[in-house]
């Protein structure tokens, strides 16, 4: 399992993406929430700045759709340049379908769970799927207390995963600092994002690093 970081930039600077995403050269993805108020209540950013931001980076861009009708937006983040793009189980009416389109349009497709959503009923979806994101917070906000009651999930995802052939990503979501990375490593996540831990930092570059470093030292053990 090779780890992977994706810093959030929900908790960058709005007014200076280009050079948020510049101060992460080392991160493997940039992690960009989409939120429209109707899915979680909170507001952050849409196509536009998706395109803006595909043009600023060379790095390629995880959108986590936050949005109550991923069906009809999803495809055109994929069209936007996203590497890859996940929708929410809750949110989606037709989620293979969707699936489909974001992976005919080049994008890694990604499946996002709720912390109280279980992971059993999707087990038939991950032939369709590049990832799944499982939400260690309540989605909406960054900055947020890692949920500990998710991390049972996160082992038995890893198990439907290895089962599956274990080709499929294992993201977590929220909360995720160098307290709280080893945890979501030992259970099985190799996908992590953090916001506040990284762009809170001082150094957003070290942080990365550091958050690599506490996760291959888990994977290691
Ligand atoms: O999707 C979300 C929140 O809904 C996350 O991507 C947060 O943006 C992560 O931020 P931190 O919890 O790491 O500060
Ligand atoms: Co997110």
């Amino acid at each position: 399992m090779a780890v992977q970081i994706s810093p959030s930039i929900l908790a960058a600077d709005f007014a200076r993406l280009a050079d948020e995403a510049a101060a992460v050269p080392n991160a493997d993805w940039l992690h960009v929430d989409v939120m429209d108020y109707h899915f979680v209540p909170n507001l952050t950013l849409g196509l536009p700045v998706v395109e803006a931001l595909r043009k600023a980076t060379a790095t390629p861009l995880d959108c986590h759709l936050m949005i109550a009708d991923p069906d009809r937006w999803a495809p055109q983040y994929a069209e936007a340049g996203a590497g890859s793009v996940t929708i929410h189980a809750e949110a989606a009416k037709a989620p293979i379908r969707t699936l489909r389109e974001i992976r005919s349009l080049g994008a890694r497709a990604g499946l996002a769970l709720n912390p109280a959503t279980p992971v059993e009923p999707y087990a038939d979806l991950l032939g369709e799927i590049d990832m799944m994101l499982l939400m260690t917070v309540e989605p909406g906000f960054g900055g947020q207390k890692f949920l500990d009651v998710v991390l049972p999930k996160v082992r038995r995802a890893r198990e439907l995963v290895e089962r599956h052939g274990g080709r499929i990503w294992l993201q977590v979501d929220g909360g995720v600092d160098a307290g709280t990375i080893e945890r979501c490593a030992e259970a099985g996540a190799d996908v992590f994002v953090a916001g506040s831990a990284v762009y809170g930092a001082s150094d957003p570059q070290a942080a990365v690093d550091a958050l690599r470093a506490a996760a291959n030292r888990t994977l290691a053990t």
